[in-house]
């Protein structure tokens, strides 16, 4: 499968109650988002299930696939479209050999010394970051800026998103470093409109 990594929007159960999960997904879709990941640190494996399946839902015919972080059975158990790993959330090949070839399956890469020894076999797309300092990820690593993104999606096998601290005008950077899209969260979950907030990623 192809996947669309133009806009690729991430979770947050906080900033994400302003407007309800699912009508924030859904607006930011309607805004132009090519990709969602239900992210909440939180919430206990039923909760997460329970959301994903709505999600799911919402999303169904929309031809945006919903990807789960970190947690392998809660992807399982809702049928999503993928699973997004960390560096320390377990094993990708594992996650490939249990969703199956048509799940996305992403990896989240944070300098070279993790890019060198990365297996690209069982994965679609990695995730770089944060680009920038955010309040967003607690304990993120050393932001890489748009010059040590560049440097990192060089070094990539793999279509790549850029993450950490990204606003709408820096779209051109980050395609300009040679990633496919930024993945946000911020930007769009926190705002009063997610669709506008979407839809301004795009604008010229
Ligand atoms: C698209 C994307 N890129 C990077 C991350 C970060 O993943 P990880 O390092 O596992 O941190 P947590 O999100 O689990 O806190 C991501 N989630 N999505
Ligand atoms: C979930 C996440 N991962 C990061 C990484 O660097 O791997 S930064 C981040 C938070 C991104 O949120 P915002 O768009 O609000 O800055
Ligand atoms: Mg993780």
């Amino acid at each position: 499968m192809r996947i669309d990594l133009s806009l690729y929007l991430v979770t947050d159960p906080g900033l994400c109650a302003r407007h309800g999960l699912v009508e924030t997904v859904v607006a930011a879709v309607r805004g132009g988002v090519t990709l969602v990941q239900l992210r909440d640190k939180h919430a206990s494996d039923d909760e997460l299930i329970d959301q994903a399946r709505r999600l799911g839902l919402a999303l169904a015919g929309s031809g945006v696939p919903l990807i789960i972080n970190d947690r392998l059975n809660v992807a399982l158990a809702s049928n999503a479209d993928g699973l997004h790993v960390g560096q320390d959330d377990g094993d990708a090949a594992a996650a490939r050999q249990a969703l199956g070839e048509r799940a996305i399956i992403g990896l989240s890469v944070q300098n070279h010394e993790q890019m060198a020894r990365l297996d690209p076999g069982p994965l679609d797309y990695l995730g770089l970051g944060p680009v920038f300092a955010t309040t967003t990820k607690r304990n993120h690593a050393r932001p890489l800026g748009f010059d040590g993104l560049a440097a990192l999606v060089a070094a990539s096998p793999l279509p790549a998103v850029a993450i950490g601290g990204l606003q709408a005008e820096h779209g051109d950077q980050v395609r300009a470093a040679g990633a496919q899209g930024p993945a946000v969260i911020s930007a769009i979950c926190g705002q009063a409109d997610p669709e506008a907030a979407a839809r301004a990623f795009f604008r010229k």
